[in-house]
C-alpha cells in the first residue's frame, strides 16, 4: 500500500490546483492534498522572497502546516521580468501583449519557475522546492484556458503548454518538477 499523507495547498487559483492534484495523485507514492482559498498578499522580491513570505503568513493565518505556489515566466532578453510578476503583466497586456514586449530582441527564450514552499507551522521558515522549465514565447496556439499556456513552447517539444495533453504537460511541467522534490521531501518526513 502507498504511503500516504494530507496537506493544505492555499492557493486560489483553481487550475494550479488541478495540476497538482493530478500529479500528486499520481505515481508510485500518492499524495493527498486539501485545499484553502486564503487572499494573501503578495510582496515584491526574488522568487525566493515572494515565496517565502506568502507561506508564513499561509500558516500564520491557518494555525497550522500548508503548502503555497508561486509561478514566475522568466524573458531571457529582460533578464528574468516579467518573472513573479506575471500574473499582472498578463491581465493588463494579455498573450499579444507578452509577445510584443519581445520585439526587436534576438531572443524569445524563456522559463518557467515554478516555486512550492512548505511550513512545518507558525513561525517555522519555509522550505522552497523549485522546478525549471525551459522554452520560448511564441504567438498564442491552443485553448486559453490557463495563464499563459498558449504562448509557452517547452524546447523540444513543437507544442505549447496549451496544445499539450494535460498528462504530457504534467510530466514535464515547472510544476511537475518542483512538486517531485516536494513529493521526496514529504515521504522522507514519514
Ligand atoms: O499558463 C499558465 N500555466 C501555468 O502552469 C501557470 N501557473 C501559474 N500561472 C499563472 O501565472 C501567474 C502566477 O501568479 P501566482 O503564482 O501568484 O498565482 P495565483 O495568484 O493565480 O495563485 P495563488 O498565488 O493563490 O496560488 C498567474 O496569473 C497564474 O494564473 C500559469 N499560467
Ligand atoms: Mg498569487
Amino acid at each position: 500500500m502507498a504511503a500516504k499523507s494530507s496537506l493544505i495547498f492555499v492557493t486560489g487559483n483553481a487550475n494550479k490546483l488541478k495540476e497538482v492534484n493530478a500529479i500528486l495523485l499520481t505515481g508510485g507514492r500518492p499524495i493527498e492534498i486539501e485545499s484553502r482559498s486564503l487572499d494573501i498578499p503578495e510582496i515584491q522580491g526574488t522568487t525566493q522572497e515572494v515565496a517565502i513570505a506568502k507561506c508564513r503568513q499561509a500558516a500564520e493565518l491557518l494555525g497550522g502546516p500548508c503548502i503555497t505556489e508561486d509561478t514566475a515566466l522568466c524573458f531571457e532578453a529582460l533578464k528574468g521580468l516579467p518573472g513573479p510578476y506575471i500574473k499582472y503583466f498578463l491581465a493588463d497586456l494579455g498573450h499579444e501583449g507578452l509577445n510584443a514586449l519581445l520585439v526587436g530582441f534576438p531572443t524569445k527564450a524563456a522559463w518557467a519557475l515554478c516555486t512550492f514552499a512548505y511550513s512545518a507551522g507558525p513561525g517555522a521558515d519555509p522550505i522552497l522546492f523549485e522546478g525549471r522549465t525551459d522554452g520560448s514565447i511564441v504567438p498564442a496556439r491552443g485553448p486559453g484556458i490557463f495563464g499563459w499556456d498558449a504562448v509557452f513552447e517547452p524546447t523540444g517539444t513543437g507544442l505549447t503548454y496549451a496544445e499539450m495533453p494535460t498528462d504530457q504537460k504534467n510530466k514535464l511541467s515547472h510544476r511537475y518538477k518542483a512538486l517531485e522534490k516536494l513529493r521526496e521531501f514529504l515521504h522522507s518526513q514519514d
